[in-house]
């Protein structure tokens, strides 16, 4: 019999499906892939095998359902398809997993109608995650299918970090509290600074910052997870790509009373409409440096606007921590974005934060320090890779049980 040792992890975002097919033996990555524009215009499919090259097909895809069947088909096509005997488990990425999902957990029935249950609280993510659970489910109903969820690394946080200041019996009643996202990533990171350092994760005090089309900052104290910019929902804290991040709830009010905004208009107006997009019109980061580049004053204001709320969230994470061993820059954004690096780090010397402009302007995939030798503080880029985490993740959950 074929020992089953791969894992294949589903990534499914609100308009994408990232996924990695991984032996878990070495760690070896078997398949890649990246499909975009979900249910838009000029949707694609990037696959990159082990071997041979990569193949980009430029299709419209109306649904999830219809890029994962793609998915598989790129899979199959390799010879790794989900029919595979040497598939040991799927893993998934699910944004909300509520006060109850504190760790990986093996999908069932009634995983799945608690998953489903808190879909009000991520609109944009929930939906995804249970329709790439539900195909897979559909293909290979005989194997574990592993959740592992971006609030689980949050369940740390103290009380009185992930208390709102609101009434105690209608928080309670309507599980209103902070529960944060992008754990898998924010864990990741720590750990891998931590290596990159040559440090003990037990011992170092880090902020992680991660910068993708949703973002959020995170306190990490000796590799757990002390505070984090998100909240009940993926809308609070930094600006992101189309979400407004921080803002007065009162403008709901206003909005709604004064301007008349029905309430589903407010959410899609700050989750779709918002963030960098509301302010210039586009959402992503390179288009928004070029066009501030070239004197264009909406998008060098959007950036400013970017910059300066992640630059409240660092001074504020430093109080949080006391002491700062480490500022870690992940995802599209904090991988790539030099000049956001170089703009949040700017005139900090006096906590020991500082860039170093030449080891900021190199490009690489690697991790790697961009902070002057002489900086108390390490400034980092560290990619992040939350499939090879959630392979892991789910791979042990699956060993446990045997
Ligand atoms: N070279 C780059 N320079 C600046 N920003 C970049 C670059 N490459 C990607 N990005 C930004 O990264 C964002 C996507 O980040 P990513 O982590 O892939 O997000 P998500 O996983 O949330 O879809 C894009 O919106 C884009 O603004
Ligand atoms: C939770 C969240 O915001 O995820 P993403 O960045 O993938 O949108
Ligand atoms: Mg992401």
């Amino acid at each position: 019999m074929t020992e089953a040792t791969r894992v294949l992890v589903l990534n499914a975002g609100s308009s994408s499906v990232k996924y990695q097919l991984i032996e878990m033996v070495d760690g070896e990555r078997l398949a890649a892939g990246l499909v975009e524009k979900i249910g838009e215009h000029g949707g694609r499919l990037v696959h990159t095998p082990r071997s041979g090259l990569k193949r980009e097909t430029a299709q419209p895809f109306p649904d999830h359902s219809a890029a994962l069947k793609a998915v598989a088909e790129e899979l199959a096509a390799d010879g790794l398809g989900l029919d595979s005997p040497e598939l040991a488990a799927i893993g998934h990425r699910v944004v909300h997993g509520g006060k109850r999902f504190t760790a990986p957990t093996e999908i069932t029935d009634e995983v799945l109608t608690e998953i489903r249950r808190l879909v009000p609280v991520a609109p944009l993510h929930n939906p995804a995650n249970i329709i790439g659970i539900e195909v897979a489910r559909a293909l290979r109903p005989d194997l574990p299918q592993v959740a592992v969820f971006d609030t689980a690394f949050h369940t740390t946080i103290p009380e009185y970090a992930a208390r709102y200041a609101i009434d105690r019996a209608v928080a309670d009643q309507h599980r209103v509290r902070r529960y944060g996202f992008h754990g898998t990533s924010h864990q990741y990171v720590a750990r891998a600074t931590a290596q990159l350092l040559g440090r003990d994760p037990a011992e170092l005090n880090v902020i992680v910052l991660h910068l993708g089309n949703g973002a959020s900052a995170s306190a990490v104290a000796g590799g757990v997870c002390v505070d984090t910019s998100m909240g009940l929902t993926p809308l609070e804290g930094l600006v992101m790509g189309t979400r407004s991040g921080d803002i007065d709830a009162g403008v709901v009010f206003h909005l709604h009373r004064v301007g008349g905004l029905s309430i589903d208009e407010i959410d899609d107006l700050l989750n779709r409409r918002s963030g960098l997009l509301g302010l210039c019109g586009d959402n992503d980061m390179r288009e928004i440096m070029r066009r501030a580049e070239a004197g264009d004053e909406q998008a060098e204001l959007a950036f400013k606007a970017y910059v300066h709320r992640l630059r409240k969230y660092i001074g504020g994470y430093y109080a949080v921590l006391g002491r700062v061993d480490a500022i870690a820059f992940t995802a599209g954004v904090g991988e790539n974005a030099a000049p956001v690096r170089a703009a949040a780090a700017e005139g900090l010397a006096e906590l020991g934060i500082a860039v170093d402009p030449e080891l900021n302007s190199i490009r690489s995939g690697q991790a790697r320090v961009i902070s002057p030798e002489y900086a108390r503080v390490a400034v980092a880029v560290v990619p992040t890779d939350e499939e090879l985490e959630i392979a892991q993740q789910a791979y042990a959950l699956v060993h446990k049980g045997w």
